[in-house]
């Protein structure tokens, strides 16, 4: 009979003071929407709750629509905000995080609704390990698609603010939280999508090497 798997331990467990203290990992997100930057705190929490972590929030250009349309245009949109942040050498982030808020066809094509999804990409600048995950989606009903669509198409955070009376909905519960009665908000529907983005950071022994550095930080003293 084969032996039985035993996963190997992923962190080994330091001193928390002291010159091999776990180093302090660094953490970009790259927006400063709230409802991103809580999702990203949340995801990073639950997945290395060992960890000591500094999230910072910084803005980067998505060279993107503010409201993309389909799935290429939203994962081009969170990867460029990825590297725009990635190659800042004066950030020297250990991890980077986008999350892109998108809209788009269903995989029904045009027989299907309008759907409402986002991209999340991860970066390690340090080694160039990347990975991405798509939410979850839901159909947008025809109000939101006829204020989203034509030439005078609105973002579908402006969109959902006429729609609703709102202010400021992409910014609190989103159209997902207006949807759902509050069962799911905006915030919570990124969180399993960052989770989901972060998982070869917490298995780089079975995604490969280049995923690693993130867990194997060294403290300053292994370092020199
Ligand atoms: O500051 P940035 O990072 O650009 O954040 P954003 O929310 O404005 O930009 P996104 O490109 O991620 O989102 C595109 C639009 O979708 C809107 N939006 C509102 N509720 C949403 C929801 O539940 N899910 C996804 N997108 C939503 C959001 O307000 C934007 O107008």
């Amino acid at each position: 009979m084969a032996a039985p798997f035993v996963p190997r331990r992923q962190v080994q467990p330091r001193a928390q003071t002291g010159p091999h203290a776990e180093p302090v990992r660094r953490v970009l997100i790259a927006s400063k929407n709230p409802v991103k930057l809580k999702a990203a705190q949340q995801a990073l929490a639950q997945c290395f709750p060992t960890l000591q972590l500094e999230v910072i929030a910084r803005d980067a250009p998505s060279g993107v629509p503010d409201q993309p349309f389909g799935d290429e245009e939203t994962l081009l949109g969170a990867r460029n905000r990825v590297a725009a942040l990635g190659a800042d050498a004066s950030e020297r982030g250990d991890l980077v995080l986008a999350i892109e808020g998108g809209v788009g066809p269903s995989a029904q094509g045009q027989a299907g609704p309008v759907e409402c999804f986002a991209w999340v990409c991860v970066r390690c600048p340090v080694t160039g390990a990347e990975s991405t995950s798509r939410s979850g989606s839901f159909a947008l009903p025809p109000p939101l698609c006829a204020l989203i669509t034509g030439p005078a198409a609105l973002e579908l955070g402006a969109a959902d603010d006429r729609l609703f009376g709102r202010q400021r909905s992409g910014q609190g519960s989103g159209t997902i939280g207006r949807l759902s009665n509050g069962v799911l908000d905006r915030t919570q529907y990124y969180v399993q999508a960052c989770i989901c983005a972060l998982v070869p950071y917490m298995q780089p022994e079975y995604y490969g090497e280049p995923y690693g550095a993130f867990l194997g930080k060294k403290s300053a003293l292994e370092e020199s």
